[in-house]
């Protein structure tokens, strides 16, 4: 943990405080800045585990039997192939074997595949890939679409900007809506009835990102398969598309879909996905009531007593980060649940709470190959990083210069408080460079105006806040400036994460004073990654030599 700015807001509203009592924490999922950063400020030590959503562990119960089913799967390359640690709730380090039974085929999964034919996914589904202009998996599409194919629950972890998104759309699509294969006897017909997938995201945003994605490739004619339930638009209007439109697929903030879940009005018990997109974020204290709702009245989870004929449904957990309470809680929802990374499919067991998808872990660890490993796996490669030292009044006008120095056409500043957001914006204005100011006072129409400048390249820096860290997909963005210093390593991953996606090239600069640079080196620490000091004089980025 570095800055604790929200420390003293953690214990007011702290697990003791019924969360009947923060009616609006987990419904005006925007609006809510303190109290969401709240609960950010240690997410690894998770307030929702699984006995706090009413689940009991099933993994003890069921280890003998997973491990029996495990073949040959790709485990890291770090550890051997038939033997992992792991460190056993006694914390003593464990070698676990995996017996070699029956095939998971998952080294069958093409993982750097060259064309989305080469996954098993439908042809009409491979036509309207083609037409929205995708031609080329990436690799955690290689790999996850085939597993999810198969059956299996899944984590996907793999670093933003990456197609996290599509990865797990495509093998819905497989299976739901008017796309999906042709059943054994030739028929593909799409009979609307049930909702056969749930796609819960933490943010308005990032919900209504992933419905337009959703509806690219459903098309035109078939836009209604997918429905939005996201917070802040009107919901009985939400309620009477989908009595009317009885849409397959649904997307939205954890509050809304428990609202309209609780009130009777969404039927999801033969749902067959549960998506958890941003998952860390999704299970931490604000979402844990709605998150408790949706997770047991989404279809038939893995493992439960079965419902009649209902087949359980597929839970498929998203994020750059995964700490390692998610994979506590994957492994418990989950049957069989796999890791799945770029080029990378693991059994969740094999992963250890030092393992490396664990970017929280502090950095205490010897193994700094596993450090840098776990930095790489959250943030795009080719992501420069630096920092800067100026004076609290002279930062608006280090980032004016930075935005100059690197020539940036399209900036994310990010900051932590509404009111000196609002006079960045005014300060920038005022030296001649088109800003605008994103954040949750504002009314939503106001909102998808500036996203929608700044997408198109009217607004040149967004100066926002924490809420837009997690999912925002703006391909332009060259440069994410910290203003203000991130919590911590996970918000920094994730901010630094808008820019440099799919492979493109972007930077990240903090600025920071004098006494907050102690907080840059534990994060280049945590991160395992080089963030250099640096300046800008005569129009040039100049990076400082330290000793
Ligand atoms: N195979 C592909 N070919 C071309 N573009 C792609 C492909 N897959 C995804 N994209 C595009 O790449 C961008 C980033 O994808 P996406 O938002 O799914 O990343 P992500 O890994 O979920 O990122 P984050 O962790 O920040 O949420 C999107 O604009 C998406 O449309």
């Amino acid at each position: 943990m570095l800055a604790l700015p929200s420390t003293r807001l953690l214990l007011l509203f702290g697990e003791s405080l019924p969360s009947s009592r923060l009616p609006n924490v987990s419904r005006k999922v925007w609006g809510q800045t303190s109290v969401r950063f709240v609960s950010q400020v240690n997410p690894d030590n998770g307030p929702l585990t699984l006995s706090s959503l009413g689940f009991k562990s099933g993994f003890e119960k069921t280890n003998k039997i997973k491990a029996d089913k495990i073949e040959r799967l790709d485990v890291p390359s770090e550890a051997p192939k038939s033997k992992v640690r792991g460190v056993g709730s006694n914390g003593i380090k464990t070698v676990k074997t995996f017996r070699v039974k029956k095939s998971l085929e998952i080294e069958s999964a093409p993982f750097s595949a060259k064309s989305f034919s080469e996954l098993g996914l439908p042809p009409l589904l491979l036509e309207r890939l083609d037409t929205a202009g995708f031609t080329v998996p990436t690799d955690v599409q290689s790999a996850a679409v085939p597993t999810i194919l198969k059956g299996h629950d899944v984590v996907i972890q793999s670093y933003t900007g990456s197609g996290k998104t599509l990865a797990y759309l495509l093998p819905i699509l497989s299976e739901v809506g008017p796309l999906k294969k042709k059943s054994a006897n030739g028929e593909s017909e799409f009979e609307k009835k049930e909702i056969d997938a749930v796609i819960v995201a933490p943010s308005r945003e990032l919900g209504m990102q992933i419905v337009r994605e959703v509806e690219k490739l459903l098309g035109p004619t078939d836009k209604k398969v997918v429905q939005q339930l996201v917070g802040g638009a009107n919901r009985s209007r939400q309620e009477e598309a989908l009595k009317k439109n009885k849409p397959a697929i649904v997307v939205g903030t954890p509050g809304r879909i428990a609202e309209i879940s609780a009130a009777g009005k969404l039927h999801t018990h033969s749902c067959r996905f549960l998506v958890l997109d941003e998952v860390d974020e999704l299970l931490s204290f604000n979402f844990r009531e709605d998150m408790h709702r949706i997770l047991e009245h989404v279809g038939r989870r893995s493992g439960a007593d079965p419902r009649g004929s209902i087949a359980a449904r597929r839970t498929i957990m998203v994020s750059a980060t995964v700490p390692f309470s998610v994979i506590r809680a994957a492994r418990s929802w989950g049957s069989d649940p796999l890791l799945v990374q770029a080029k990378k499919v693991m059994p969740l067991e094999a992963v250890s709470p030092s393992g490396p998808v664990n970017i929280l872990k502090p950095t205490s660890g010897s193994d700094s190959s596993m450090r840098t490993q776990a930095a790489l796996q959250s943030l795009p490669p080719a992501l420069k990083h630096y920092h800067c030292v100026a004076k609290l009044q002279h930062k608006v006008d280090t980032l004016r210069r930075c935005v100059h120095a690197l020539d940036a056409k399209c900036v994310i500043a990010f900051m932590n408080h509404t009111k000196q957001l609002k006079d960045a914006v005014f300060k920038l204005e005022a030296r001649g460079m088109v800003a605008a100011e994103l954040h949750g006072d504002l009314g939503k129409l106001a909102r998808s105006t500036t996203l929608k400048k700044f997408k198109n390249g009217e607004v040149r820096v967004l100066v926002t806040n924490e809420l837009s860290a997690r999912g925002l997909d703006v391909a332009e963005c060259d440069l994410v400036v910290n203003l203000d210093l991130p919590t911590d390593s996970i918000h920094y991953a994730h901010r630094a994460g808008r820019t440099g996606r799919l492979g493109r090239k972007g930077t990240v600069v903090t600025i920071c004073e004098e006494p907050e640079v102690f907080v840059v080196k534990k994060l280049q620490k945590q991160l395992g990654i080089p963030i250099p000091a640096c300046e800008f004089t005569e129009g040039k980025l100049n990076v400082i030599e330290e000793d």
